[in-house]
Protein backbone atom coordinates (compact mmCIF):
# COMPACT_ATOMS: atom_id res chain seq x y z
CA UNK A 1 0.00 0.00 0.00
CA UNK A 2 1.19 3.46 -1.02
CA UNK A 3 2.30 5.45 2.18
CA UNK A 4 4.19 8.01 0.65
CA UNK A 5 3.90 9.85 -2.96
CA UNK A 6 6.17 12.56 -3.72
CA UNK A 7 6.33 14.32 -6.84
CA UNK A 8 8.27 16.86 -8.11
CA UNK A 9 9.78 17.78 -4.84
CA UNK A 10 12.39 21.01 -5.17
CA UNK A 11 13.81 22.33 -2.32
CA UNK A 12 16.03 26.16 -3.15
CA UNK A 13 18.29 27.97 -0.73
CA UNK A 14 18.53 31.12 -1.27
CA UNK A 15 22.11 32.12 -0.23
CA UNK A 16 24.44 35.50 -1.09
CA UNK A 17 25.82 33.86 -4.09
CA UNK A 18 22.28 32.86 -5.44
CA UNK A 19 19.70 30.80 -5.05
CA UNK A 20 20.48 26.80 -4.44
CA UNK A 21 19.00 24.06 -6.32
CA UNK A 22 19.15 21.53 -3.63
CA UNK A 23 16.86 19.05 -4.88
CA UNK A 24 15.52 19.02 -8.21
CA UNK A 25 12.25 17.80 -9.12
CA UNK A 26 12.18 14.42 -7.27
CA UNK A 27 10.12 11.46 -6.97
CA UNK A 28 9.62 9.12 -4.17
CA UNK A 29 7.08 6.43 -3.93
CA UNK A 30 7.38 4.31 -0.88
CA UNK A 31 4.84 1.39 0.39
CA UNK A 32 4.44 0.37 4.11
CA UNK A 33 6.96 -1.50 5.34
CA UNK A 34 9.44 -1.07 2.61
CA UNK A 35 13.19 -0.84 2.75
CA UNK A 36 14.39 1.89 0.69
CA UNK A 37 18.18 3.39 0.10
CA UNK A 38 19.22 6.90 -1.19
CA UNK A 39 23.01 6.97 -2.55
CA UNK A 40 24.91 9.57 -3.96
CA UNK A 41 27.93 11.77 -3.45
CA UNK A 42 28.95 14.10 -0.57
CA UNK A 43 26.58 17.15 -1.68
CA UNK A 44 23.79 15.55 -4.21
CA UNK A 45 21.23 16.84 -1.93
CA UNK A 46 20.31 13.19 0.14
CA UNK A 47 19.54 14.97 3.57
CA UNK A 48 18.14 17.92 2.12
CA UNK A 49 15.65 15.90 0.19
CA UNK A 50 15.22 13.74 3.89
CA UNK A 51 14.57 16.72 5.88
CA UNK A 52 12.34 18.17 3.20
CA UNK A 53 10.12 14.94 3.58
CA UNK A 54 10.17 15.07 7.12
CA UNK A 55 9.27 18.56 7.25
CA UNK A 56 12.51 19.90 8.91
CA UNK A 57 13.80 21.89 6.31
CA UNK A 58 15.66 25.34 7.41
CA UNK A 59 13.45 28.78 7.29
CA UNK A 60 16.48 29.40 4.56
CA UNK A 61 14.75 26.92 2.47
CA UNK A 62 11.76 26.90 0.03
CA UNK A 63 10.17 23.91 -1.17
CA UNK A 64 7.55 23.30 -3.85
CA UNK A 65 6.19 19.63 -4.83
CA UNK A 66 3.19 18.54 -7.24
CA UNK A 67 2.24 16.03 -4.96
CA UNK A 68 2.55 15.21 -0.96
CA UNK A 69 0.43 12.25 -0.14
CA UNK A 70 1.23 10.80 3.20
CA UNK A 71 -0.74 7.91 4.52
CA UNK A 72 -3.71 9.11 2.18
CA UNK A 73 -3.98 12.57 3.22
CA UNK A 74 -2.78 15.47 0.68
CA UNK A 75 -0.85 17.55 2.15
CA UNK A 76 -0.18 20.41 -0.54
CA UNK A 77 -3.90 21.24 0.79
CA UNK A 78 -3.28 21.69 4.47
CA UNK A 79 -2.05 24.08 6.58
CA UNK A 80 1.67 24.34 7.57
CA UNK A 81 0.47 23.44 10.83
CA UNK A 82 -1.39 20.45 10.11
CA UNK A 83 0.80 19.43 7.55
CA UNK A 84 3.42 19.45 10.66
CA UNK A 85 1.19 17.67 12.99
CA UNK A 86 0.61 15.19 10.31
CA UNK A 87 4.14 14.45 9.56
CA UNK A 88 5.30 14.48 13.23
CA UNK A 89 2.87 11.64 14.02
CA UNK A 90 4.41 9.83 10.83
CA UNK A 91 7.28 10.28 10.38
CA UNK A 92 11.00 10.54 12.05
CA UNK A 93 14.34 10.65 11.30
CA UNK A 94 17.36 9.92 12.71
CA UNK A 95 21.05 11.47 12.07
CA UNK A 96 24.56 10.17 11.84
CA UNK A 97 25.91 11.63 14.73
CA UNK A 98 24.02 10.39 17.90
CA UNK A 99 25.85 12.83 20.33
CA UNK A 100 25.18 15.81 18.22
CA UNK A 101 21.68 15.12 18.05
CA UNK A 102 21.17 14.69 22.07
CA UNK A 103 21.72 17.33 24.61
CA UNK A 104 24.54 16.64 26.50
CA UNK A 105 23.57 18.40 29.40
CA UNK A 106 20.36 16.40 30.08
CA UNK A 107 19.73 13.09 31.09
CA UNK A 108 18.74 9.96 28.51
CA UNK A 109 15.53 9.50 30.45
CA UNK A 110 14.97 13.34 30.56
CA UNK A 111 15.02 13.81 26.44
CA UNK A 112 13.37 10.59 26.51
CA UNK A 113 10.57 12.07 28.13
CA UNK A 114 10.13 15.02 26.71
CA UNK A 115 9.77 13.21 23.40
CA UNK A 116 7.18 11.09 24.73
CA UNK A 117 5.40 14.00 26.70
CA UNK A 118 5.04 15.72 22.96
CA UNK A 119 3.97 12.85 20.84
CA UNK A 120 1.75 10.72 23.40
CA UNK A 121 1.44 12.63 26.99
CA UNK A 122 -0.05 10.58 30.14
CA UNK A 123 1.26 11.00 33.29
CA UNK A 124 4.77 10.63 34.68
CA UNK A 125 4.02 6.80 35.50
CA UNK A 126 2.94 6.08 32.33
CA UNK A 127 5.90 8.08 30.48
CA UNK A 128 8.21 6.19 32.29
CA UNK A 129 6.98 2.91 31.85
CA UNK A 130 7.17 3.46 27.83
CA UNK A 131 10.34 4.95 28.15
CA UNK A 132 11.56 1.50 29.65
CA UNK A 133 9.38 -0.40 26.91
CA UNK A 134 11.22 1.78 24.63
CA UNK A 135 14.72 1.39 25.77
CA UNK A 136 13.90 -2.25 25.66
CA UNK A 137 12.84 -2.26 22.39
CA UNK A 138 16.25 -0.62 20.65
CA UNK A 139 18.02 -3.48 22.97
CA UNK A 140 18.77 -1.93 25.98
CA UNK A 141 18.32 -3.77 28.50
CA UNK A 142 19.60 -2.21 31.57
CA UNK A 143 17.07 0.65 30.59
CA UNK A 144 16.44 1.59 34.45
CA UNK A 145 20.43 2.63 34.78
CA UNK A 146 20.93 4.21 30.95
CA UNK A 147 17.90 6.35 32.21
CA UNK A 148 19.59 8.22 34.39
CA UNK A 149 22.57 9.01 32.38
CA UNK A 150 24.05 11.58 30.24
CA UNK A 151 24.98 10.79 26.57
CA UNK A 152 28.59 10.93 27.45
CA UNK A 153 28.69 8.09 29.56
CA UNK A 154 26.99 6.12 26.48
CA UNK A 155 29.16 4.52 23.92
CA UNK A 156 28.18 5.97 20.32
CA UNK A 157 26.37 2.63 19.66
CA UNK A 158 23.82 3.25 22.88
CA UNK A 159 23.25 6.72 21.86
CA UNK A 160 22.03 5.55 18.33
CA UNK A 161 19.99 2.97 19.89
CA UNK A 162 18.67 6.13 22.50
CA UNK A 163 17.76 8.51 19.08
CA UNK A 164 16.12 5.12 17.84
CA UNK A 165 13.50 5.07 20.92
CA UNK A 166 12.77 8.46 20.84
CA UNK A 167 11.99 8.10 16.69
CA UNK A 168 10.16 5.52 17.88
CA UNK A 169 8.06 7.27 20.94
CA UNK A 170 5.35 8.39 17.80
CA UNK A 171 4.95 4.84 16.28
CA UNK A 172 6.28 6.18 13.23
CA UNK A 173 4.84 4.54 9.70
CA UNK A 174 8.44 5.58 8.09
CA UNK A 175 11.72 6.00 9.72
CA UNK A 176 14.58 8.43 7.73
CA UNK A 177 17.70 6.96 8.83
CA UNK A 178 20.49 9.42 7.19
CA UNK A 179 23.87 7.75 7.19
CA UNK A 180 22.48 5.87 10.51
CA UNK A 181 26.32 3.95 11.13
CA UNK A 182 28.81 6.41 9.37
CA UNK A 183 30.14 7.24 12.73
CA UNK A 184 30.49 3.78 14.27
CA UNK A 185 32.57 0.97 14.53
CA UNK A 186 31.46 -1.92 11.70
CA UNK A 187 30.63 -4.29 14.41
CA UNK A 188 28.18 -2.02 16.33
CA UNK A 189 27.30 -0.65 12.56
CA UNK A 190 26.04 -4.09 11.75
CA UNK A 191 23.88 -4.28 15.29
CA UNK A 192 22.66 -0.63 14.50
CA UNK A 193 21.59 -2.16 10.99
CA UNK A 194 20.08 -5.48 12.26
CA UNK A 195 18.22 -3.33 15.15
CA UNK A 196 16.80 -1.03 12.25
CA UNK A 197 15.64 -3.82 10.02
CA UNK A 198 14.57 -6.28 12.98
CA UNK A 199 11.91 -2.66 13.81
CA UNK A 200 10.99 -2.51 10.00
CA UNK A 201 9.54 -6.37 10.15
CA UNK A 202 7.76 -6.22 14.09
CA UNK A 203 6.08 -2.69 13.65
CA UNK A 204 5.75 -2.77 9.47
CA UNK A 205 7.66 0.72 9.37
CA UNK A 206 8.91 1.44 6.12
CA UNK A 207 12.27 2.52 6.25
CA UNK A 208 14.26 4.71 3.89
CA UNK A 209 17.87 4.67 4.41
CA UNK A 210 20.73 7.09 3.50
CA UNK A 211 24.42 6.17 2.93
CA UNK A 212 27.51 5.81 0.72
CA UNK A 213 27.88 2.44 1.09
CA UNK A 214 26.45 -0.13 -1.83
CA UNK A 215 26.97 -3.06 0.63
CA UNK A 216 24.25 -1.68 3.07
CA UNK A 217 22.00 -1.16 0.43
CA UNK A 218 22.53 -4.54 -1.42
CA UNK A 219 21.40 -6.22 1.71
CA UNK A 220 18.96 -4.22 3.60
CA UNK A 221 17.18 -2.04 0.79
CA UNK A 222 14.34 -3.44 -2.04
CA UNK A 223 14.79 -0.17 -4.12
CA UNK A 224 16.96 2.30 -4.39
CA UNK A 225 17.60 6.19 -5.49
CA UNK A 226 20.90 7.76 -7.15
CA UNK A 227 21.19 11.37 -6.61
CA UNK A 228 23.64 13.12 -8.16
CA UNK A 229 23.18 17.04 -8.50
CA UNK A 230 20.33 17.37 -6.39
CA UNK A 231 18.37 15.43 -9.06
CA UNK A 232 17.41 11.55 -8.58
CA UNK A 233 19.02 9.96 -11.70
CA UNK A 234 17.93 6.72 -11.46
CA UNK A 235 15.65 4.53 -9.59
CA UNK A 236 14.81 0.54 -9.16
CA UNK A 237 15.07 -2.14 -7.60
CA UNK A 238 17.84 -2.77 -5.47
CA UNK A 239 19.18 -5.97 -6.98
CA UNK A 240 18.58 -4.85 -10.51
CA UNK A 241 19.83 -1.59 -10.04
CA UNK A 242 23.44 -2.61 -8.99
CA UNK A 243 23.76 -5.60 -11.06
CA UNK A 244 23.30 -3.35 -14.39
CA UNK A 245 23.11 -0.04 -13.70
CA UNK A 246 21.01 2.04 -16.81
CA UNK A 247 22.81 5.62 -15.65
CA UNK A 248 26.51 5.96 -16.23
CA UNK A 249 26.43 7.62 -13.08
CA UNK A 250 25.45 4.47 -11.13
CA UNK A 251 27.84 2.45 -13.10
CA UNK A 252 30.76 4.91 -11.94
CA UNK A 253 29.74 5.09 -8.53
CA UNK A 254 29.76 1.06 -7.91
CA UNK A 255 33.34 1.20 -10.68
CA UNK A 256 34.53 2.61 -7.43
CA UNK A 257 33.64 0.66 -4.44
CA UNK A 258 37.01 -1.59 -3.85
CA UNK A 259 36.24 -5.28 -3.76
CA UNK A 260 37.05 -7.61 -1.11
CA UNK A 261 36.48 -11.59 -0.36
CA UNK A 262 36.00 -13.15 -3.36
CA UNK A 263 36.15 -10.29 -5.77
CA UNK A 264 39.24 -8.95 -4.52
CA UNK A 265 42.06 -8.87 -7.31
CA UNK A 266 45.27 -7.09 -6.58
CA UNK A 267 46.64 -4.71 -8.50
CA UNK A 268 42.70 -3.49 -9.99
CA UNK A 269 42.53 0.05 -10.58
CA UNK A 270 39.77 1.67 -8.67
CA UNK A 271 37.57 3.67 -11.33
CA UNK A 272 37.46 7.39 -11.05
CA UNK A 273 34.99 10.32 -12.85
CA UNK A 274 37.26 12.93 -14.34
CA UNK A 275 36.54 16.07 -12.47
CA UNK A 276 34.64 16.76 -9.45
CA UNK A 277 31.01 17.28 -8.03
CA UNK A 278 29.78 20.36 -9.28
CA UNK A 279 28.70 22.90 -7.33
CA UNK A 280 25.20 23.62 -7.02
CA UNK A 281 25.65 27.56 -7.84
CA UNK A 282 26.94 26.66 -10.86
CA UNK A 283 25.26 23.78 -12.80
CA UNK A 284 26.61 23.05 -15.75
CA UNK A 285 23.71 23.09 -18.84
CA UNK A 286 21.45 20.14 -19.72
CA UNK A 287 22.82 16.66 -18.15
CA UNK A 288 24.67 17.51 -14.90
CA UNK A 289 26.94 14.59 -15.31
CA UNK A 290 28.08 15.65 -18.99
CA UNK A 291 31.33 17.03 -18.53
CA UNK A 292 32.74 14.33 -16.64
CA UNK A 293 30.49 11.43 -18.34
CA UNK A 294 32.51 8.99 -20.94
CA UNK A 295 29.24 8.44 -22.38
CA UNK A 296 28.38 12.43 -23.37
CA UNK A 297 27.50 13.65 -26.82
CA UNK A 298 26.55 16.56 -28.11
CA UNK A 299 22.50 15.95 -27.42
CA UNK A 300 23.61 15.72 -23.80
CA UNK A 301 24.08 19.66 -23.69
CA UNK A 302 20.02 19.13 -23.33
CA UNK A 303 18.42 18.37 -20.27
CA UNK A 304 17.37 15.15 -20.01
CA UNK A 305 14.38 13.83 -17.95
CA UNK A 306 13.56 11.01 -15.68
CA UNK A 307 11.65 8.35 -18.15
CA UNK A 308 10.56 5.16 -17.22
CA UNK A 309 12.96 2.35 -18.71
CA UNK A 310 11.89 -1.58 -18.10
CA UNK A 311 10.62 -0.82 -14.75
CA UNK A 312 13.58 1.64 -13.82
CA UNK A 313 13.64 5.30 -13.67
CA UNK A 314 16.72 6.53 -15.24
CA UNK A 315 17.77 10.53 -16.45
CA UNK A 316 20.08 9.90 -19.44
CA UNK A 317 19.98 10.08 -22.88
CA UNK A 318 21.91 7.67 -23.14
CA UNK A 319 21.01 4.46 -21.04
CA UNK A 320 23.49 1.83 -20.65
CA UNK A 321 20.93 -0.75 -21.81
CA UNK A 322 21.67 -3.78 -23.42
CA UNK A 323 19.98 -4.92 -26.59
CA UNK A 324 17.68 -7.74 -25.93
CA UNK A 325 16.94 -8.30 -29.52
N1 LIG B 1 21.22 25.63 5.01
C1 LIG B 1 21.70 25.63 3.77
N2 LIG B 1 21.96 26.78 3.12
C2 LIG B 1 22.43 26.79 1.85
N3 LIG B 1 22.66 25.68 1.13
C3 LIG B 1 22.43 24.51 1.72
C4 LIG B 1 21.95 24.41 3.06
N4 LIG B 1 21.83 23.09 3.37
C5 LIG B 1 22.23 22.42 2.27
N5 LIG B 1 22.58 23.26 1.28
C6 LIG B 1 23.03 22.90 -0.07
O1 LIG B 1 22.46 21.66 -0.41
C7 LIG B 1 23.48 20.78 -0.89
C8 LIG B 1 23.07 19.37 -0.60
O2 LIG B 1 23.28 19.13 0.80
P1 LIG B 1 22.96 17.74 1.49
O3 LIG B 1 23.30 17.90 2.92
O4 LIG B 1 21.59 17.31 1.16
O5 LIG B 1 23.99 16.77 0.77
P2 LIG B 1 24.18 15.20 1.03
O6 LIG B 1 24.01 14.52 -0.28
O7 LIG B 1 23.32 14.75 2.15
O8 LIG B 1 25.70 15.16 1.44
P3 LIG B 1 26.44 14.25 2.56
O9 LIG B 1 26.51 12.87 1.99
O10 LIG B 1 27.79 14.87 2.70
O11 LIG B 1 25.63 14.33 3.82
C9 LIG B 1 24.75 21.27 -0.22
O12 LIG B 1 25.89 20.98 -0.99
C10 LIG B 1 24.54 22.75 -0.16
O13 LIG B 1 24.96 23.34 -1.40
Amino acid sequence: MGLLQVENLSVDFQTDNGIIPAVDRAKISINAGQVQGVIGESGSGKSVMALAIAGLLSPAATMRADLFNLDGHDLTRMSAGERQKLISNNISIIFQEPTSSLNPSLTIGYQLDETIRFHSGGTRKQRYDKAQELLLQVGIIDGKRRYKEYPHQLSGGLNQRVMIAMALACEPKLLIADEPTTALDVTVQSQILDLLLKLNEEHNMALMLITHDFSILSETTDKVYVMYGGQIVESGRTYKLLSQPYHPYTKALLNSVPHYGMHYRKGRRLFNLKGSTPSLDHLPVGCYLGPRCPYANRKCVQTPELRTLKGRKVRCHFPLIEDDS
